[in-house]
């Protein structure tokens, strides 16, 4: 394989971690070479003027639907990857149910080459815990973690890996290669015909519930089965008040357990569904504000990890239909930034280093990226993203780079924008737009 492509590229007037007087960093076929005030270009070096942006580590997303291979109506590995670059980010992970399945490493390899080729983001393949996400048979994890791809994360995200002796085996297996397994946590007996979560809300309306219950019996089993098996599980999307506290308790025992929370989970709750509009259904459903709240002080203390955007594309024909018969999931890429800023700091409750840490540093710590998440210094990889924190924009649903539609932002003012992106010392995105 070819080495990844780099660059230089000189950016001047911004703030690292949005502290102190704004600064230049110059970088050096993908490398921060220099960082202080009135820097010179090196030859052949881009120019970004930051105009005083915040400067953070390129975002890293644990959890993100590109639907190539098989699904390329609604969303490629190229739009993916351009509204991800919009959006701040310069790694993605994407989730292994696609058609076919990425259960191989055929798929993996080439969801990974494919990425590299396009250059926007580095697209890191998601491979399935089991064959087909059928919940029967181990896939060949082995084999897609030696492969091109090197796959690092294995998930069946859409389904959860709900026979508790499949998932011992499959957390053994993964232990003896050192990958990530994680999971979507949904005891399938609990959910059985649900489209809401199970609350005054959903009675109201008439729609089947899916109870809390459904994700902490799986959260607290799954901790349960990493402690035994002495390796770590990451749960994917959580979204209740309980996973918290399971959470809370489980690391308290040392178990190693890590979790994401996705920013629909951290802003929307469910008196959104009264309009019946299926673009706020969603797997695991808007819960309610209390749970809201949860999340986002769980985040703030890291009892949450990380934040990853959950981005699933369907198209139009998937959501324009009664709601019980809709697609469940929701655009995420371009909007994540924003709502972490108006639900985590505008409320105080991160500062912009807390920002760098649960979008960038530690889902790369999780997955054991090591280019990615990097503080901002001297020899370290410029993987950047640079954040005018005091211009909003307001969503327009044919105005982002996914190729579907299924924001439920839509019209909502965004609190704060990206300007650009830097992978590698390449410029990705710029004032909006994608450089290649
Ligand atoms: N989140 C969702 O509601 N949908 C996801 C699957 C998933 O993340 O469980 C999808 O692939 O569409
Ligand atoms: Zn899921
Ligand atoms: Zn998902």
């Amino acid at each position: 394989m070819s080495a990844p492509t780099s660059g230089s590229v000189l950016i001047t007037d911004v703030r690292p971690y949005g502290e102190g007087e704004p600064i230049d960093v110059v970088v050096v076929d993908g490398t921060i070479n220099e960082i202080g005030s009135e820097l010179s270009a090196p030859a052949g070096a881009d120019r970004i003027d930051g105009g005083g942006a915040i400067l953070l580590p390129g975002l890293v997303d644990l959890h993100t639907h590109l639907r190539e291979p098989g699904r390329e109506d609604t969303e490629t590995i190229r739009t993916g990857s351009a509204a991800a670059a919009l959006g701040g980010y310069t790694a993605v992970f994407a989730m292994a149910n696609t058609d076919p399945v990425a259960d191989n490493s055929t798929v993996t390899d080439n969801v990974w080459r494919t990425g590299r080729d396009i250059g926007l983001v580095d697209v890191y393949p998601v491979g399935a815990v089991t064959v087909g996400l059928a919940g029967k048979q181990l896939a060949e994890m082995g084999m897609m973690a030696a492969g091109v791809a090197g796959v690092r994360m294995f998930s069946d995200d859409g389904k959860c890996v709900d026979d508790p002796l499949l998932m011992r085996r499959a957390l053994e297996y993964a232990k003896s290669l050192d990958v990530l397994i994680a999971q979507h946590a949904e005891e399938p007996r609990l959910t059985v015909g649900a489209v809401a979560h199970e609350g005054p809300n959903a009675a109201r309306l008439g729609l089947a519930g899916w109870p809390r219950a459904a994700e902490e019996s799986i959260v607290i089993r799954d901790a349960l089965l990493a402690r035994d098996a002495g390796t770590r599980v990451h749960i994917c999307h959580a979204s209740t008040e309980g996973t918290v506290e399971l959470l809370r308790w489980a690391r308290a025992q040392g178990i190693a357990i890590s979790a994401e929370v996705t920013p629909h989970h951290l802003l929307l709750d469910d008196s959104r569904l009264a309009t019946y509009d299926p673009v706020n259904k969603v797997n695991p459903p808007l819960r309610e504000a209390r749970d809201n709240i949860a999340l986002r002080q769980a985040l703030a203390d890291g009892v949450i990890d990380c934040v990853a955007t959950d981005h699933a594309p369907h198209a139009a024909q998937e959501k324009a239909c009664e709601f019980g018969q809709a697609r469940p999931g929701m655009l995420g890429l371009q909007t994540a930034l924003p709502i972490v800023v108006e639900t985590m700091v505008a409320t105080g409750l991160l500062d912009w280093r807390g920002v760098a840490k649960v979008m960038s540093e530690r889902p790369a710590q999780i997955v054991g990226l090591t280019d990615q998440g990097r503080p901002i210094e001297v020899g370290e990889p410029a993987n950047l993203t640079l954040i005018d924190p005091d211009t909003s924009w307001v969503v327009d649903p044919d105005g982002l780079a996914s190729l579907s539609r299924n924001t439920p932002y839509e019209s909502m003012t965004m609190p704060a924008t990206v300007t650009a992106t830097v992978l590698r010392g390449v410029v990705t995105a710029r004032d909006g737009e994608v450089t290649r």
